[in-house]
């Protein structure tokens, strides 16, 4: 695993450019990075290092923020996602994963895509990039991590209606998310016993089955089945009262059951600095933890943080792997 990270520019009408340039300010060659999208969707007076070889990125990004051409069908308007770059955000996503696949690029990084402006442009069937790289991958499974220096958290299930959440959460699923979790937090976050604590899905986590049976049916029989096996596993707990600093203090990750009950707490604890990462793919990506902010696109005001530490994850769990292969 050797070259620059592979940094897929994602929607053009979004912060995604703003943030290429600030995080290319920010780390210069010393994290390097090549961009795959068009450049003059950059910032006005950025300058740019156009490369065709991702080898060169470190010198390039000397001189300029390293880019990799791809061009779209025209400009992009900051705010205004077009319907016409739909496709073409798409191929760029698996350009970047051929880069890293062929061993080009060491991780793959992606700005944020608008999946609404993707659905309708181009009929995208995927709800967003995790399940999209599973596919290109050829992966049954993949696992949705978000990490901070305050927490890191997994929804169980990620992008459906809550309304299909307890049909969709299976012993299976949620072992497997558990299994790959655990070896993520080993080789990735160098944790050599990881202890996983797990949420309820009901209120009270069921209230011992006052308020659903889930924890009692589901979740409660499998963690004892795993923890036979040597997992350090919590739970199930009430959500509520899994986040607050003494609680966080007694596990190196929370497996949660759905979306929101695991992204609110980091995004309120760390919004800045929480990075996105797809556990259970061949390659490594990482994310800042926002969207495509359209409401500040345009107007210099987005914070580059997340991105910069998504980038720098890129880098580090590039390295970790790279040593950990004999
Ligand atoms: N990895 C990805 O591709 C992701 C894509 N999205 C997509 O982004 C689109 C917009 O989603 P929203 O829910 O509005 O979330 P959002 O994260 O784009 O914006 C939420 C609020 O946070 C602010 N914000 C976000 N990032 C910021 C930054 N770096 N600096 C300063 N302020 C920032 C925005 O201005 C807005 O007020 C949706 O289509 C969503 O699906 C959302 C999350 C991740
Ligand atoms: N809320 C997280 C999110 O939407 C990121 O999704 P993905 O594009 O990384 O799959």
């Amino acid at each position: 695993m050797t070259g620059p990270v592979a940094l897929c520019c994602g929607e053009p009408a979004g912060i995604g450019p703003e943030l290429a340039a600030k995080a290319w300010r920010a780390l210069g060659s010393d994290l390097p990075f090549v961009l795959i999208g068009d450049p003059s969707h950059l910032p006005p007076g950025t300058p740019v290092a156009e490369i065709t070889d991702p080898a060169l990125a470190a010198d390039a990004a000397r001189r300029g923020v390293p880019v990799l051409r791809h061009d779209f069908p025209g400009p992009a308007t900051p705010g205004t996602p077009e319907p016409r770059h739909a496709q073409t955000v798409i191929d760029v996503i698996a350009r970047g994963v051929d880069l890293v696949r062929s061993g080009q690029a060491r991780a793959l990084c992606t700005a944020p895509i608008h999946k609404k402006a993707l659905q309708d442009g181009a009929g995208f069937r995927y709800p967003g990039h995790t399940e999209y790289l599973a596919a290109l991958a050829g992966t049954a499974r993949v696992v949705m991590m978000l990490a901070s220096p305050a927490l890191r958290v997994v929804p169980t299930t990620i992008h459906i209606p809550l309304a299909q959440v307890p049909r969709a959460l299976t012993a299976e699923l949620l072992q497997d998310t558990l299994r790959i979790t655990h070896q993520a937090l080993i080789r990735d976050f160098g944790i050599p016993r990881p202890r996983i604590a797990v949420a309820g899905l009901n209120p009270h986590a069921g209230e011992g089955g006052a308020m659903g049976r889930e924890e009692i049916d589901l979740i409660a029989p499998l963690l004892e089945r795993m923890r036979a096996e040597g997992f350090d596993l919590q739970g199930p707990i009430s959500a509520d009262t899994m986040f607050h600093e003494r609680a966080r203090a007694t596990y190196d990750a929370a497996v949660c059951m759905y979306h929101d009950q695991a992204l609110i707490p980091i995004k309120t604890l760390d919004f800045d600095r929480g990075v996105n990462i797809t556990l259970g793919l061949p390659f490594i990506r990482t994310s800042p933890d926002h969207g495509t902010a359209m409401d500040i696109a345009g107007r210099d005001l987005a914070n580059p943080s997340s991105m910069i530490e998504a980038l720098k994850m890129a880098h580090t769990m590039g390295a970790a792997r790279a040593a950990a292969t004999p």
